[in-house]
């Protein structure tokens, strides 16, 4: 691309001056302007009275002092590159100003026209027009398809084509024009290398300037207007309209730009009785105004040399390059003659005058398309060879496999590496989420047998330690849930159009695997430990019942108690992913597995965690805690306990088996003496010890009501231990489903 051919051009600034209207005639509204000639004004006049009046007027300045019409006159005649009265129709307004911009777009060069002026100065008038009589953009518009036209006559090796955009900055949020979506509201505007990029913003191609005003009639119709006090059909917003003109000609295309602006109208708030929207709607109209006179104050003062600040508002970015940029710039101020607006007309006529100064450079934008071609051709030379080398990679990949790739390597495109990533983190959650709820189940199963277990209702369902204790869980699912569906957006979002090399597929496909076995060795860890806690607890719980000696064996066998009872993957741990890889992870590599897990009995993985819990569980090893009776400090017996207990001979006599060490229940320290009914013998042995040693006060001992309280007691422990069996029973039948179903483990024989 090239930029050339530039050369210096000043703004060109013309005022218009709208008729009184109906209300300020009726109003006796006096004319603060005088059009001199074509070129000069003279704001607020002389007035040169007859002596017969003057005698009248000076009488009545005596009594109004303040009225305008005597005060002292400012007398200002001001030039610009053309003045229009209230008589000027549109067309000559378009012809001296934006017709010779024609020329300027067919050349090469951008061009903008602005319409600025307080509100109802007459700037939608001087630019839209009514259908009757169009204004500026109509007849501009009307005037490049003419010359398109033309062109195209004259010459049939250039190419040609007009497109458009159509824009509203209104409070400070841009609105496409010609689009009415909801997606076309608030446009991001982003600063490209100099040049303003809007985001989203349409462009439309007319084949006909008809199609043309049509759409421009449509986006009108859009623009926000509302009526306020001084305008009936107010803009409340900046509308940009944008006409950018191509010519091809051979190799060398030239694209130019012509922005036909009318801006929203300043108005003083003080001046003005609008309130709420109105009143924020006319702040920030006059805060981008303010803007915009900042930005032409800076540019026409000849001293200025530092930044020019574009960026207070949306306005100034977009006509950054309209305001002493690199187009021809033509300014439209319009103005009321009505004294009523005094302030307003002046401020008008004194920022135009200062714009007069404003110098820009033009500068055409000329693409030479032989120069892309070139540089095209290089590019493609330059993948060729890429695409050679990754050819020879891949091969090489090819002959040792992806599993001696080992992980996603640095020369992998990154983007697909971070895919992998998520994709591997994504397994891994969902492993973690089957883990919780796999939890959630054995929790559950825990508080069951602990109910038997224990009359303790702390922990028991219903309570509320229980149900904290199981919504933890649950809220540990959802939020690994949270960042599952966190990490799929993500991945979705970042998917790019092309697809990844074969370099990548394969290595991808590798590390998916090596993620998947290990996520499989870490659930199978964590899924054996658990299973080896709950046999633990069931072995507490069998000691309890009545057939105490027999349960441990059943539930705790020399053989392993957990095996996998399939080679494949079982069920419960197959991981849906939820978006599939399977159009870049070529088939063959999804069965090769970098160290994955065999899931078979005979031939157990180098590295898995879990070989210990295959072992037969040594009973002895059950940790004793604090609430293990034998640790704990002796405590005072109750008499129904001194009843039970055994001799001290008999308890020396009995070795303590390694049945009896697992059947010893767990205390809690809340358990109440009323459930000591249910201690082992070991318990009542060493108990019975400190008994002889210390012997009962004699308050202590049994009395007549204490005997019966105690047999009420025992049948109350007696009917609970039968109770207990037989939901132990169902437990047992519970747990056997459990290794029926699609488990991973099943008792052994
Ligand atoms: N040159 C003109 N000849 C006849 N009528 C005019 C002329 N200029 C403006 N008017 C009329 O004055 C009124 C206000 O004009 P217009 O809506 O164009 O003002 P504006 O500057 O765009 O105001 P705002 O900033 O509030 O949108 C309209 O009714 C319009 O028809």
């Amino acid at each position: 691309m090239g930029e050339n051919e530039s050369n210096s051009s000043k703004m060109r600034v013309v005022v218009r001056i709208r008729p009184m209207n109906t209300r300020e005639i009726n109003n006796d509204e006096e004319s603060i302007i005088e059009q001199i000639d074509d070129k000069a004004l003279v704001f607020d006049p002389e007035v040169e009275e007859d002596a017969y009046l003057q005698g009248f007027k000076k009488v009545a300045r005596l009594g109004q002092k303040k009225n305008r019409k005597h005060r002292p006159r400012r007398n200002n005649t001001f030039c610009f590159d053309a003045v229009f009265g209230d008589t000027s129709t549109q067309q000559e307004v378009y012809e001296q100003t934006t017709a010779d911009t024609i020329e300027t777009i067919v050349e090469g060069y951008n061009a903008t026209v602005f319409a600025y002026g307080a509100t109802g100065a007459g700037k939608t008038h001087t630019m839209l027009g009514t259908p009757e009589d169009p204004g500026v953009i109509c007849r501009t518009v009307q005037a490049l398809f003419t010359k398109m036209a033309e062109l195209r006559e004259s010459s049939t090796d250039t190419k040609y084509k007009i497109t458009v955009n159509y824009l509203e900055v209104y409070n400070e949020r841009i609105n496409d024009l010609l689009n009415d979506s909801k997606k076309s509201k608030d446009l991001p505007m982003r600063d490209i290398a100099g040049a303003i990029n809007i985001r989203g913003l349409s462009e439309k191609e007319p084949k006909t300037a008809e199609e043309l005003m049509a759409w421009l009639k449509e986006g009108n119709n859009l623009r926000t207007q509302h009526p306020t006090d001084a305008n009936a059909q107010s803009s409340r917003s900046h509308a940009v309209f944008v006409v950018h003109f191509t010519q091809m000609a051979g190799t060398t295309r030239t694209i130019s730009k012509l922005t036909l602006v009318d801006l929203a109208g300043s108005e003083r708030a003080q001046a003005t009785p609008n309130m709420g929207l109105r009143l924020r709607e006319g702040g920030n109209i006059n805060k981008s105004l303010l803007a915009l006179g900042n930005v032409i104050n800076a540019l026409a003062d000849p001293k200025h040399k530092g930044h020019i600040n574009y960026r207070d508002s949306k306005l100034t970015r977009i006509l950054k390059d309209g305001l002493g940029g690199t187009c021809r710039t033509i300014m439209i101020a319009n103005v009321s003659p009505a004294d009523k607006v005094y302030e307003d007309t002046l401020n008008t006529i004194k920022y135009a005058d200062r714009a007069k100064s404003i110098r820009s450079s033009l500068t055409k934008r000329v693409m030479e398309t032989q120069m892309h071609v070139g540089n095209y051709k290089k590019i493609i030379e330059d993948q060729k060879l890429r695409i050679k080398r990754l050819e020879a990679e891949n091969a090489e990949l090819k002959k040792n496999g992806p599993a001696k790739t080992g992980r996603l390597s640095k020369a992998a495109d990154p983007i697909w590496g971070t895919l992998t990533k998520l994709q591997s983190e994504v397994i891994r959650l969902t492993g973690e989420q089957r883990i919780a709820m796999c939890e959630k189940q054995l929790k559950e199963f825990d508080f069951e047998v602990k109910k038997l277990a224990t009359e303790n209702t702390e922990r028991t369902p219903g309570s509320n330690r229980y149900e904290r204790t199981l919504a933890s869980f649950d809220l540990r699912v959802s939020r690994i849930e949270e960042k599952i569906e966190e990490h799929i957006k993500q991945f979705k979002n970042s998917i790019p159009q092309e697809k990844p090399t074969d370099e990548v597929k394969s290595q991808q496909a590798a590390e998916v695997n090596y993620q998947k076995s290990i996520m499989y060795q870490s659930l199978c860890g964590k899924l054996f430990e658990k299973i080896k806690q709950q046999h633990e607890l069931i072995v507490k719980v069998a000691a309890l019942s009545d057939d105490n000696d027999k349960l441990p064996e059943v539930l705790c066998p020399a053989q392993p108690p957990v095996s996998f009872s399939d080679e494949s993957l079982p069920e419960f741990l197959k991981i849906e992913t939820r978006f599939s890889f399977d159009d870049f992870v070529p088939a063959k590599s999804i069965s090769r597995t970098r160290r994955g897990i065999v899931f078979n009995r005979s031939e157990p993985t180098k590295k898995r965690p879990v070989s210990a819990a295959r072992k037969p569980m040594p009973t002895s090893s059950l940790k004793k805690t604090k609430s293990d009776p034998a640790l704990r400090p002796s405590r005072v017996r109750t008499p129904v306990d001194r009843q039970k207990a055994p001799s001290s001979a008999e308890t020396k006599k009995r070795p303590i088996s390694r049945v009896d060490a697992a059947s010893e229940p767990k205390k809690r320290k809340t358990e109440s003496p009323k459930s000591s009914a249910n201690k082992s013998a070991l318990d009542s042995s060493i108990e019975n010890e400190v008994r002889q040693e210390k012997p009962l006060p004699r308050y202590m001992q049994a009395t007549a009501t204490s005997a019966k309280q105690s047999r009420i007691r025992q049948k109350k422990a007696e009917d609970r231990r039968k109770e207990n069996s037989q939901r132990l029973k169902e437990l047992k039948e519970r747990q056997q489903n459990i290794h029926k179903k699609p488990f991973p483990f099943k008792s052994s024989p």
